[in-house]
């Protein structure tokens, strides 16, 4: 491993987890994670980013593949791995009856050269909430505590499962904060999260799960590029699409109509927007409720989605088509 700033903090090659009754839930995946970077994996639910964590946590064994933490195998060489790296859990399950201040103290008992609690909780914002019941928490402040919890051994390697469900609009922003100034600072940090936006506004790197395997893998620019972006407008009065610039010479790919709504699909933003706007100037109309959005993240997220389902639909119709065709032969030769 190098000692640069390029040093992969977190390397997965060929990854595979089986659970119990032979379920296959992570289908050999690769991937590799820089010291200082925040990367994120996405998915649908079920994708299997929960069974991937859990690996690089070294809480399970994985069925083929390999993963290194740190230089180390997390699950034969736990006690290399555990004193650097924090984890934050979907389901944090402390007991209810402790405090906030004792459980945290109970946990820095556990972590070689934990911080002062008192300091991770202010961290967080769990300032005012010390001497409260951990039943007594929203569901927002017991993931605080959680993250909290994960902070106390001032990790080099954080692990952050899902850490702003729950959270309301600030505690997610709080949240985002954090993990950023937790970045500036050099810690590498691996989450899962369901809100695209939070991968958007956090993530350096990030790679999208689908079905056990990575579908799209990289810088979200990267992963958004392929994504055309949209225009929509208010026809003016008296005006029709066919009065419109040519679209194609704009770079629209398509256009739809609903009502006097236009939509317009373009991978060339900056040319159709501007080919609109000129027209419209030089035609003397407003476009009324102008909407002009650059590719985003869910789009991308979606269009991998729909490409898979409609991958499963023709697999299964695939199937269903040779199992009647397997039929017909065998009512044939019966
Ligand atoms: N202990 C288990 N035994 C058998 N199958 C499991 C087990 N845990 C998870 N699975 C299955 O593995 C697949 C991946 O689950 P996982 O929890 O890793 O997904 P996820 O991407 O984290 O999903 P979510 O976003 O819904 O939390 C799912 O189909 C799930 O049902």
């Amino acid at each position: 491993m190098q000692s640069s700033g390029h040093e992969h903090v977190i390397e997965v090659t060929d990854l595979r987890r089986v659970y119990g009754g032979g379920f296959e839930a992570v289908r050999g995946i690769d991937f590799s994670v820089r010291r200082g970077e925040v990367f994120a994996l996405l998915g649908t639910n079920g994708a299997g980013k929960t069974s991937t964590v859990e690996l690089l946590e070294g809480l399970a064994a994985p069925a083929a593949g390999r993963v290194r933490v740190l230089g180390h195998d997390p699950y034969t060489e736990r006690a290399a791995v555990r004193p650097r790296t924090g984890v934050m859990l979907q389901e944090g399950g402390f007991p209810s009856e402790l405090t906030v201040a004792e459980t945290a103290r109970m946990w820095a008992g556990c972590v070689s050269g934990a911080r002062p609690p008192a300091e991770v909780l202010a961290l967080v914002g769990l300032s005012a909430k010390t001497d409260t019941r951990v039943k007594q928490l929203s569901g927002g402040q017991r993931r605080r505590l959680d993250l909290a919890l994960a902070l106390l051994g001032d990790p080099e390697v954080l692990f952050l499962d899902e850490p702003s469900t729950g959270l309301d609009a600030e505690g997610r922003r709080d949240t985002w904060e954090l993990v950023g100034a937790l970045r500036d600072q050099g810690t590498t940090v691996l989450l899962t999260t369901h809100y695209l936006e939070e991968a958007e506004h956090l993530a350096d790197r990030l790679a999208i799960m689908h079905e056990g395997r990575i579908a799209t893998t990289g810088t979200p620019a990267e992963v958004t590029a392929a994504q055309p972006s949209h225009i929509s407008f208010e026809l003016p009065d008296g005006y029709f699409v066919g009065d419109l610039p040519p679209l194609a010479g704009l770079g629209v790919d398509d256009h739809e109509t609903d009502g006097r709504i236009v939509r317009l699909r373009t991978r060339e933003l900056q040319r159709a927007a501007t080919g609109l706007l000129v027209w419209a100037g030089q035609a003397g109309v407003e476009l009324r409720r102008l909407d002009v959005r650059s590719a985003s993240l869910e789009e991308a997220f979606l269009s991998i989605a729909k490409k898979v389902s409609a991958q499963t639909a023709a697999t299964t119709t695939n199937t269903q088509k040779a199992q009647k065709t397997r039929k017909t032969e065998k009512e044939y030769t019966a």
